[in-house]
Protein backbone atom coordinates (compact mmCIF):
# COMPACT_ATOMS: atom_id res chain seq x y z
CA UNK A 1 0.00 0.00 0.00
CA UNK A 2 1.10 3.31 -0.72
CA UNK A 3 2.78 5.74 1.49
CA UNK A 4 1.95 8.31 -1.13
CA UNK A 5 -1.77 9.70 0.89
CA UNK A 6 -1.80 12.89 -0.11
CA UNK A 7 -3.24 12.41 -3.90
CA UNK A 8 -2.96 15.53 -6.14
CA UNK A 9 -4.37 15.48 -9.49
CA UNK A 10 -2.61 17.89 -11.87
CA UNK A 11 -4.54 20.21 -14.43
CA UNK A 12 -3.91 18.33 -17.84
CA UNK A 13 -4.09 20.01 -20.88
CA UNK A 14 -5.28 18.56 -24.10
CA UNK A 15 -4.59 18.63 -27.64
CA UNK A 16 -8.13 18.27 -28.49
CA UNK A 17 -9.24 21.44 -30.00
CA UNK A 18 -13.14 21.06 -28.51
CA UNK A 19 -11.98 19.69 -25.12
CA UNK A 20 -10.31 22.10 -23.38
CA UNK A 21 -8.65 21.49 -20.04
CA UNK A 22 -9.31 17.94 -18.37
CA UNK A 23 -10.91 19.58 -15.18
CA UNK A 24 -11.00 17.96 -12.02
CA UNK A 25 -14.39 18.71 -10.98
CA UNK A 26 -16.59 15.96 -10.47
CA UNK A 27 -19.94 17.26 -12.33
CA UNK A 28 -22.14 15.05 -10.10
CA UNK A 29 -22.06 15.91 -6.54
CA UNK A 30 -21.68 13.58 -4.53
CA UNK A 31 -25.25 10.94 -3.91
CA UNK A 32 -26.15 12.54 -7.62
CA UNK A 33 -26.95 9.46 -10.08
CA UNK A 34 -24.17 9.23 -12.17
CA UNK A 35 -25.18 6.30 -14.34
CA UNK A 36 -28.51 5.09 -15.25
CA UNK A 37 -29.17 2.03 -16.90
CA UNK A 38 -32.68 0.96 -18.26
CA UNK A 39 -33.59 -2.35 -19.65
CA UNK A 40 -30.27 -2.71 -20.64
CA UNK A 41 -30.45 -6.08 -22.94
CA UNK A 42 -27.02 -8.12 -24.39
CA UNK A 43 -28.21 -11.04 -26.62
CA UNK A 44 -25.34 -12.63 -28.36
CA UNK A 45 -26.51 -14.14 -31.62
CA UNK A 46 -25.68 -17.72 -32.40
CA UNK A 47 -25.00 -18.60 -35.81
CA UNK A 48 -24.94 -21.93 -37.97
CA UNK A 49 -24.08 -22.99 -41.79
CA UNK A 50 -23.29 -21.46 -44.55
CA UNK A 51 -25.09 -18.92 -44.74
CA UNK A 52 -24.52 -17.69 -40.84
CA UNK A 53 -27.81 -17.57 -40.07
CA UNK A 54 -29.36 -16.91 -36.83
CA UNK A 55 -30.40 -20.05 -34.84
CA UNK A 56 -30.92 -18.77 -30.87
CA UNK A 57 -29.23 -15.88 -28.92
CA UNK A 58 -27.26 -15.82 -25.53
CA UNK A 59 -29.24 -13.81 -23.36
CA UNK A 60 -26.47 -12.68 -21.52
CA UNK A 61 -27.70 -9.99 -19.77
CA UNK A 62 -31.41 -9.46 -19.97
CA UNK A 63 -33.29 -6.14 -19.17
CA UNK A 64 -31.86 -4.86 -15.83
CA UNK A 65 -32.41 -1.31 -14.06
CA UNK A 66 -30.38 0.33 -12.19
CA UNK A 67 -28.24 3.39 -11.00
CA UNK A 68 -25.09 3.99 -9.74
CA UNK A 69 -24.36 7.32 -8.13
CA UNK A 70 -21.39 9.27 -7.98
CA UNK A 71 -18.92 8.71 -4.82
CA UNK A 72 -20.50 5.15 -3.89
CA UNK A 73 -19.57 1.64 -4.66
CA UNK A 74 -22.17 -0.83 -5.76
CA UNK A 75 -21.07 -4.30 -5.71
CA UNK A 76 -22.31 -6.53 -8.34
CA UNK A 77 -22.31 -10.00 -7.41
CA UNK A 78 -23.59 -13.68 -8.86
CA UNK A 79 -22.11 -17.74 -10.19
CA UNK A 80 -19.49 -17.73 -13.23
CA UNK A 81 -22.13 -16.93 -16.72
CA UNK A 82 -24.77 -15.08 -14.60
CA UNK A 83 -23.56 -11.84 -17.45
CA UNK A 84 -21.86 -9.91 -14.78
CA UNK A 85 -18.74 -9.19 -17.31
CA UNK A 86 -21.68 -8.64 -20.11
CA UNK A 87 -22.81 -6.12 -17.75
CA UNK A 88 -19.86 -3.90 -17.12
CA UNK A 89 -18.76 -4.18 -20.77
CA UNK A 90 -22.02 -2.71 -21.90
CA UNK A 91 -21.58 0.28 -19.19
CA UNK A 92 -18.77 1.47 -20.18
CA UNK A 93 -20.03 1.22 -24.16
CA UNK A 94 -17.34 -1.37 -24.71
CA UNK A 95 -20.01 -3.71 -26.20
CA UNK A 96 -23.21 -2.05 -28.02
CA UNK A 97 -26.04 -2.78 -25.76
CA UNK A 98 -29.00 -5.64 -28.20
CA UNK A 99 -31.95 -2.95 -26.08
CA UNK A 100 -32.14 -0.84 -23.28
CA UNK A 101 -30.74 2.40 -22.32
CA UNK A 102 -26.97 4.19 -20.73
CA UNK A 103 -27.12 6.98 -19.58
CA UNK A 104 -24.26 8.58 -17.87
CA UNK A 105 -24.44 12.23 -16.14
CA UNK A 106 -27.92 12.55 -17.45
CA UNK A 107 -26.96 11.85 -21.43
CA UNK A 108 -27.55 9.05 -23.27
CA UNK A 109 -24.58 7.37 -24.64
CA UNK A 110 -26.35 3.72 -25.20
CA UNK A 111 -25.49 4.30 -29.19
CA UNK A 112 -22.53 6.84 -29.46
CA UNK A 113 -20.04 5.81 -32.07
CA UNK A 114 -15.93 5.44 -31.75
CA UNK A 115 -15.67 8.96 -31.95
CA UNK A 116 -18.46 10.31 -29.94
CA UNK A 117 -17.23 8.21 -27.12
CA UNK A 118 -13.42 9.36 -27.09
CA UNK A 119 -14.20 12.21 -25.06
CA UNK A 120 -15.88 10.20 -22.55
CA UNK A 121 -13.22 6.98 -22.11
CA UNK A 122 -11.41 9.50 -19.99
CA UNK A 123 -14.54 9.69 -17.39
CA UNK A 124 -14.95 6.13 -17.94
CA UNK A 125 -12.55 3.28 -16.83
CA UNK A 126 -11.93 -0.42 -16.87
CA UNK A 127 -10.05 -2.38 -14.87
CA UNK A 128 -10.05 -6.11 -15.91
CA UNK A 129 -9.30 -9.41 -13.85
CA UNK A 130 -6.08 -11.12 -15.23
CA UNK A 131 -3.16 -8.37 -14.61
CA UNK A 132 -1.04 -11.48 -16.67
CA UNK A 133 -3.58 -10.84 -20.11
CA UNK A 134 -4.67 -7.23 -19.89
CA UNK A 135 -0.85 -5.89 -20.17
CA UNK A 136 0.95 -5.77 -23.09
CA UNK A 137 4.31 -7.95 -22.19
CA UNK A 138 6.59 -5.94 -24.92
CA UNK A 139 6.01 -2.41 -23.18
CA UNK A 140 7.33 -1.00 -20.21
CA UNK A 141 5.14 -0.06 -17.46
CA UNK A 142 5.43 3.87 -18.73
CA UNK A 143 4.86 2.83 -21.79
CA UNK A 144 1.23 1.05 -20.59
CA UNK A 145 0.47 3.67 -17.71
CA UNK A 146 1.10 6.60 -20.03
CA UNK A 147 -0.93 5.11 -23.15
CA UNK A 148 -4.31 6.99 -21.85
CA UNK A 149 -2.52 10.76 -22.22
CA UNK A 150 -1.00 9.61 -25.79
CA UNK A 151 -4.71 8.14 -26.95
CA UNK A 152 -6.51 10.98 -25.54
CA UNK A 153 -4.01 13.71 -26.67
CA UNK A 154 -3.18 14.78 -23.15
CA UNK A 155 -0.28 16.32 -21.38
CA UNK A 156 -0.41 16.24 -18.26
CA UNK A 157 1.46 19.26 -15.97
CA UNK A 158 4.91 18.16 -15.91
CA UNK A 159 5.20 15.57 -18.58
CA UNK A 160 4.38 11.98 -18.94
CA UNK A 161 6.84 10.57 -17.69
CA UNK A 162 6.35 12.50 -14.25
CA UNK A 163 2.82 11.92 -14.12
CA UNK A 164 3.37 8.33 -14.87
CA UNK A 165 5.78 8.42 -11.83
CA UNK A 166 3.35 10.29 -9.34
CA UNK A 167 0.43 7.73 -10.47
CA UNK A 168 3.06 4.52 -10.05
CA UNK A 169 3.65 6.28 -6.78
CA UNK A 170 -0.03 6.89 -5.77
CA UNK A 171 -0.36 2.67 -6.39
CA UNK A 172 1.83 1.69 -3.88
CA UNK A 173 4.58 0.77 -6.78
CA UNK A 174 8.26 2.21 -6.63
CA UNK A 175 8.24 4.90 -9.24
CA UNK A 176 12.14 4.51 -10.55
CA UNK A 177 10.78 1.13 -12.15
CA UNK A 178 9.08 3.03 -14.95
CA UNK A 179 11.18 1.40 -17.04
CA UNK A 180 10.53 -2.43 -15.84
CA UNK A 181 8.69 -5.07 -18.02
CA UNK A 182 4.81 -6.52 -16.84
CA UNK A 183 6.99 -10.17 -16.39
CA UNK A 184 8.90 -8.51 -13.82
CA UNK A 185 6.24 -7.96 -11.32
CA UNK A 186 4.29 -9.86 -9.07
CA UNK A 187 0.52 -10.77 -9.66
CA UNK A 188 -0.45 -8.01 -7.19
CA UNK A 189 1.76 -5.24 -8.44
CA UNK A 190 0.35 -6.02 -12.36
CA UNK A 191 -3.42 -5.41 -10.85
CA UNK A 192 -1.89 -1.96 -9.53
CA UNK A 193 -0.52 -1.48 -12.54
CA UNK A 194 -4.03 -1.76 -14.39
CA UNK A 195 -5.05 0.54 -11.59
CA UNK A 196 -3.06 2.98 -12.06
CA UNK A 197 -3.40 3.13 -15.84
CA UNK A 198 -7.29 2.72 -15.11
CA UNK A 199 -6.38 6.52 -13.11
CA UNK A 200 -4.26 8.10 -15.53
CA UNK A 201 -7.19 10.43 -17.15
CA UNK A 202 -8.67 10.99 -13.78
CA UNK A 203 -11.55 8.85 -14.02
CA UNK A 204 -15.21 9.81 -12.61
CA UNK A 205 -16.54 5.74 -12.92
CA UNK A 206 -14.38 2.99 -12.44
CA UNK A 207 -15.71 -0.60 -13.62
CA UNK A 208 -13.87 -3.26 -12.00
CA UNK A 209 -14.66 -6.51 -13.50
CA UNK A 210 -13.39 -9.78 -10.63
CA UNK A 211 -10.34 -7.26 -9.63
CA UNK A 212 -8.66 -9.42 -7.52
CA UNK A 213 -10.07 -13.10 -8.25
CA UNK A 214 -6.85 -13.72 -10.22
CA UNK A 215 -4.55 -13.16 -7.07
CA UNK A 216 -3.64 -14.59 -3.92
CA UNK A 217 -5.88 -14.59 -1.17
CA UNK A 218 -3.39 -12.61 0.72
CA UNK A 219 -3.10 -9.87 -1.92
CA UNK A 220 -6.30 -9.67 -2.91
CA UNK A 221 -7.30 -8.03 0.66
CA UNK A 222 -4.32 -5.26 -0.11
CA UNK A 223 -6.09 -4.38 -3.71
CA UNK A 224 -9.09 -3.69 -2.65
CA UNK A 225 -7.97 -1.53 0.44
CA UNK A 226 -6.03 0.35 -2.77
CA UNK A 227 -9.22 0.45 -4.36
CA UNK A 228 -11.05 1.85 -1.14
CA UNK A 229 -8.39 4.46 -0.35
CA UNK A 230 -8.42 6.04 -4.02
CA UNK A 231 -12.04 6.28 -3.83
CA UNK A 232 -11.25 8.14 -0.56
CA UNK A 233 -9.00 10.81 -2.24
CA UNK A 234 -9.86 10.94 -5.26
CA UNK A 235 -13.84 10.54 -4.62
CA UNK A 236 -14.56 7.52 -7.41
CA UNK A 237 -17.53 6.25 -8.05
CA UNK A 238 -17.02 2.37 -8.32
CA UNK A 239 -18.68 -0.93 -10.02
CA UNK A 240 -16.88 -3.73 -8.48
CA UNK A 241 -17.87 -6.99 -10.30
CA UNK A 242 -17.07 -10.02 -8.25
CA UNK A 243 -18.73 -13.71 -8.22
CA UNK A 244 -19.22 -14.02 -4.46
CA UNK A 245 -19.68 -11.71 -1.59
CA UNK A 246 -16.43 -11.98 0.64
CA UNK A 247 -14.44 -9.26 -2.35
CA UNK A 248 -17.36 -6.92 -2.24
CA UNK A 249 -18.94 -6.81 1.53
CA UNK A 250 -16.46 -4.62 2.70
CA UNK A 251 -16.54 -2.30 -0.16
CA UNK A 252 -19.74 -1.73 -1.46
CA UNK A 253 -22.14 0.94 -0.54
CA UNK A 254 -24.91 -1.27 -2.44
CA UNK A 255 -25.03 -4.23 -3.68
CA UNK A 256 -26.51 -6.16 -6.84
CA UNK A 257 -26.79 -9.76 -7.10
CA UNK A 258 -26.90 -11.37 -10.83
CA UNK A 259 -28.37 -14.37 -11.75
CA UNK A 260 -29.07 -15.58 -15.67
CA UNK A 261 -28.86 -12.06 -16.99
CA UNK A 262 -31.12 -10.36 -14.08
CA UNK A 263 -30.72 -8.65 -11.29
CA UNK A 264 -32.64 -10.34 -8.83
CA UNK A 265 -32.10 -8.15 -5.27
CA UNK A 266 -30.61 -4.75 -5.30
CA UNK A 267 -30.39 -3.61 -1.81
CA UNK A 268 -27.96 -1.31 0.61
CA UNK A 269 -25.24 -3.72 2.05
CA UNK A 270 -26.31 -3.51 5.67
CA UNK A 271 -30.00 -4.53 4.59
CA UNK A 272 -28.76 -7.19 2.71
CA UNK A 273 -26.74 -8.57 5.40
CA UNK A 274 -28.76 -8.17 7.89
CA UNK A 275 -31.87 -9.77 6.05
CA UNK A 276 -31.30 -10.64 2.61
CA UNK A 277 -34.71 -11.38 0.93
CA UNK A 278 -33.98 -13.49 -2.24
CA UNK A 279 -33.17 -17.23 -1.65
CA UNK A 280 -30.44 -16.63 -4.15
CA UNK A 281 -28.85 -14.23 -2.49
CA UNK A 282 -29.46 -16.21 1.03
CA UNK A 283 -27.06 -19.36 -0.95
CA UNK A 284 -24.89 -16.76 -1.93
CA UNK A 285 -24.19 -15.22 1.64
CA UNK A 286 -24.27 -18.60 2.82
CA UNK A 287 -21.36 -19.92 0.82
CA UNK A 288 -19.16 -16.88 2.71
CA UNK A 289 -17.33 -17.68 6.05
CA UNK A 290 -18.40 -15.14 8.80
CA UNK A 291 -15.47 -13.86 10.26
CA UNK A 292 -17.01 -11.88 13.34
CA UNK A 293 -16.02 -13.23 16.89
CA UNK A 294 -19.39 -11.92 17.97
CA UNK A 295 -21.33 -14.62 15.86
CA UNK A 296 -18.72 -17.80 16.40
CA UNK A 297 -22.07 -19.68 17.64
CA UNK A 298 -24.13 -18.33 15.10
CA UNK A 299 -25.64 -20.83 13.06
CA UNK A 300 -24.12 -20.60 9.63
CA UNK A 301 -25.34 -23.33 7.87
CA UNK A 302 -24.48 -23.82 3.93
CA UNK A 303 -27.25 -23.75 1.46
CA UNK A 304 -25.96 -25.93 -1.89
CA UNK A 305 -27.39 -24.77 -4.75
CA UNK A 306 -29.06 -27.86 -7.07
CA UNK A 307 -26.93 -28.22 -10.04
CA UNK A 308 -25.66 -25.29 -12.39
CA UNK A 309 -26.60 -22.09 -13.62
CA UNK A 310 -29.31 -22.82 -16.60
CA UNK A 311 -28.33 -22.48 -19.91
CA UNK A 312 -28.83 -18.63 -20.83
CA UNK A 313 -29.58 -19.92 -24.41
CA UNK A 314 -33.29 -20.79 -23.22
CA UNK A 315 -33.73 -19.33 -19.88
CA UNK A 316 -36.61 -20.78 -17.61
CA UNK A 317 -39.52 -19.67 -17.84
CA UNK A 318 -40.98 -17.12 -14.80
CA UNK A 319 -38.49 -16.46 -12.64
CA UNK A 320 -35.45 -18.03 -13.49
CA UNK A 321 -34.09 -19.72 -10.37
CA UNK A 322 -37.34 -21.61 -9.65
CA UNK A 323 -35.52 -24.41 -11.36
CA UNK A 324 -32.79 -24.46 -8.50
CA UNK A 325 -34.63 -22.84 -5.83
CA UNK A 326 -36.50 -24.44 -2.59
CA UNK A 327 -39.31 -21.98 -1.78
CA UNK A 328 -40.56 -22.64 -5.74
CA UNK A 329 -43.92 -23.33 -6.73
CA UNK A 330 -46.35 -22.38 -9.82
CA UNK A 331 -46.46 -19.09 -10.24
CA UNK A 332 -42.68 -18.76 -10.20
CA UNK A 333 -42.58 -21.07 -13.08
CA UNK A 334 -45.09 -18.73 -15.08
CA UNK A 335 -44.96 -15.50 -13.98
CA UNK A 336 -41.41 -13.17 -13.61
CA UNK A 337 -41.25 -11.71 -10.53
CA UNK A 338 -40.47 -8.21 -10.74
CA UNK A 339 -37.74 -6.32 -9.16
CA UNK A 340 -39.59 -4.37 -6.59
CA UNK A 341 -38.60 -2.21 -3.40
CA UNK A 342 -40.41 -4.42 -0.75
CA UNK A 343 -37.90 -2.30 2.07
CA UNK A 344 -36.76 1.07 1.68
CA UNK A 345 -33.40 0.60 0.35
CA UNK A 346 -33.92 -2.90 -0.55
CA UNK A 347 -35.56 -4.17 -4.06
CA UNK A 348 -36.11 -7.78 -4.32
CA UNK A 349 -37.69 -9.80 -7.20
CA UNK A 350 -39.19 -12.93 -5.57
CA UNK A 351 -42.70 -14.31 -4.73
CA UNK A 352 -42.02 -15.93 -1.47
CA UNK A 353 -39.12 -13.73 -0.58
CA UNK A 354 -37.01 -14.78 2.70
CA UNK A 355 -37.05 -11.96 5.92
CA UNK A 356 -40.48 -10.81 4.13
CA UNK A 357 -44.29 -11.94 4.08
CA UNK A 358 -44.80 -13.77 1.04
CA UNK A 359 -45.94 -12.10 -2.07
CA UNK A 360 -47.68 -15.11 -3.06
CA UNK A 361 -48.98 -17.07 0.00
CA UNK A 362 -52.05 -18.08 -1.97
CA UNK A 363 -49.60 -20.46 -3.89
CA UNK A 364 -48.50 -22.84 -1.61
CA UNK A 365 -47.69 -26.00 -3.10
CA UNK A 366 -43.84 -26.75 -4.34
CA UNK A 367 -42.51 -27.70 -7.19
CA UNK A 368 -41.14 -31.01 -7.24
CA UNK A 369 -37.79 -29.40 -8.29
CA UNK A 370 -37.81 -27.22 -5.16
CA UNK A 371 -38.41 -30.25 -3.15
CA UNK A 372 -35.18 -31.95 -4.75
CA UNK A 373 -33.32 -28.50 -4.22
CA UNK A 374 -34.98 -28.35 -0.26
CA UNK A 375 -32.92 -31.72 -0.06
CA UNK A 376 -29.85 -29.88 -0.16
CA UNK A 377 -30.73 -27.02 1.88
CA UNK A 378 -30.22 -27.70 6.22
CA UNK A 379 -33.39 -28.01 8.03
CA UNK A 380 -32.15 -25.42 10.37
CA UNK A 381 -32.14 -23.11 7.51
CA UNK A 382 -35.59 -23.90 6.01
CA UNK A 383 -37.45 -23.48 9.61
CA UNK A 384 -35.58 -20.03 10.21
CA UNK A 385 -36.70 -19.03 6.99
CA UNK A 386 -40.82 -20.00 7.73
CA UNK A 387 -40.24 -18.50 10.83
CA UNK A 388 -38.55 -15.15 10.31
CA UNK A 389 -41.17 -15.32 6.73
CA UNK A 390 -44.11 -15.97 9.45
CA UNK A 391 -42.77 -13.08 11.71
CA UNK A 392 -42.54 -10.55 9.12
CA UNK A 393 -45.87 -10.78 7.67
CA UNK A 394 -46.97 -10.47 11.57
CA UNK A 395 -44.85 -7.68 11.87
CA UNK A 396 -46.64 -5.87 8.40
CA UNK A 397 -49.96 -7.00 9.72
CA UNK A 398 -49.74 -5.40 12.65
CA UNK A 399 -48.55 -2.04 10.75
CA UNK A 400 -51.24 -2.09 8.16
CA UNK A 401 -53.85 -2.37 11.74
CA UNK A 402 -52.22 0.32 13.22
CA UNK A 403 -51.84 2.80 10.44
CA UNK A 404 -55.78 2.08 9.44
CA UNK A 405 -56.70 2.67 12.95
CA UNK A 406 -56.39 6.22 13.65
CA UNK A 407 -57.44 7.09 10.28
CA UNK A 408 -61.14 4.94 11.05
CA UNK A 409 -60.98 7.56 14.16
CA UNK A 410 -60.61 10.78 12.37
CA UNK A 411 -63.71 9.77 10.08
CA UNK A 412 -66.57 8.75 12.21
CA UNK A 413 -69.34 9.83 10.62
CA UNK A 414 -68.46 8.20 7.43
CA UNK A 415 -70.64 4.91 7.60
CA UNK A 416 -67.62 3.04 6.12
CA UNK A 417 -65.26 3.83 8.86
CA UNK A 418 -66.58 1.43 11.54
CA UNK A 419 -66.19 -1.26 9.37
CA UNK A 420 -62.88 -2.76 8.52
CA UNK A 421 -61.64 -1.73 4.71
CA UNK A 422 -59.81 -5.17 4.48
CA UNK A 423 -59.42 -8.37 6.46
CA UNK A 424 -56.30 -8.28 7.93
CA UNK A 425 -55.03 -12.20 8.56
CA UNK A 426 -53.26 -12.90 11.79
CA UNK A 427 -52.44 -15.91 10.54
CA UNK A 428 -49.16 -16.95 9.86
CA UNK A 429 -48.77 -18.32 5.85
CA UNK A 430 -49.51 -21.64 5.25
CA UNK A 431 -46.44 -23.71 5.39
CA UNK A 432 -45.56 -24.99 2.05
CA UNK A 433 -45.87 -28.61 1.39
CA UNK A 434 -42.87 -30.75 1.16
N1 LIG B 1 -18.85 -12.59 -26.98
C1 LIG B 1 -19.72 -13.53 -26.58
N2 LIG B 1 -20.37 -14.31 -27.46
C2 LIG B 1 -21.26 -15.23 -27.06
N3 LIG B 1 -21.58 -15.47 -25.77
C3 LIG B 1 -20.95 -14.73 -24.84
C4 LIG B 1 -19.99 -13.72 -25.18
N4 LIG B 1 -19.54 -13.14 -24.03
C5 LIG B 1 -20.17 -13.77 -23.03
N5 LIG B 1 -21.01 -14.71 -23.51
C6 LIG B 1 -21.90 -15.58 -22.73
O1 LIG B 1 -22.76 -14.74 -21.98
C7 LIG B 1 -23.01 -15.32 -20.70
C8 LIG B 1 -22.63 -14.33 -19.63
O2 LIG B 1 -21.22 -14.18 -19.65
P1 LIG B 1 -20.43 -13.19 -18.70
O3 LIG B 1 -18.96 -13.36 -18.95
O4 LIG B 1 -21.01 -11.84 -18.83
O5 LIG B 1 -20.80 -13.78 -17.27
P2 LIG B 1 -20.09 -13.54 -15.87
O6 LIG B 1 -21.17 -13.55 -14.88
O7 LIG B 1 -19.21 -12.37 -15.95
O8 LIG B 1 -19.24 -14.85 -15.71
P3 LIG B 1 -17.67 -14.98 -15.45
O9 LIG B 1 -17.49 -14.58 -14.03
O10 LIG B 1 -17.40 -16.42 -15.70
O11 LIG B 1 -17.01 -14.05 -16.43
C9 LIG B 1 -22.20 -16.60 -20.63
O12 LIG B 1 -23.03 -17.68 -20.95
C10 LIG B 1 -21.15 -16.41 -21.69
O13 LIG B 1 -20.78 -17.64 -22.25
Amino acid sequence: MSDDKAVTIPAQTTGEPSGGAATLTKDAAPGEVLLKVTGLKKHFPIKKGLLQRQVGAVHAVDGIDFEVRSGETLGVVGESGCGKSTMGRLITRLLEPTDGKVEFEGRDITHLGVGAMRPLRRDVQMIFQDPYSSLNPRHTIGTIIGAPFKLQGVMPEGGIKKEVQRLLSVVGLNPEHYNRYPHEFSGGQRQRIGIARALALNPKLVVADEPVSALDVSIQAQVVNLLDDLQQELGLTYVIIAHDLSVVRHVSDRIAVMYLGKIVELADRELLYKSPMHPYTKALMSAVPIPDPRRKNAKSERILLKGDVPSPISPPSGCRFHTRCWKATEICKTTEPKLVELRPGQQVACHHPENFADQAPQDTVLLTAAKEAAELVADEVLAESAQTSAAVAAEVAEAETEAETPEAAETPESPEADAPEAEVSEEEPPAKEK
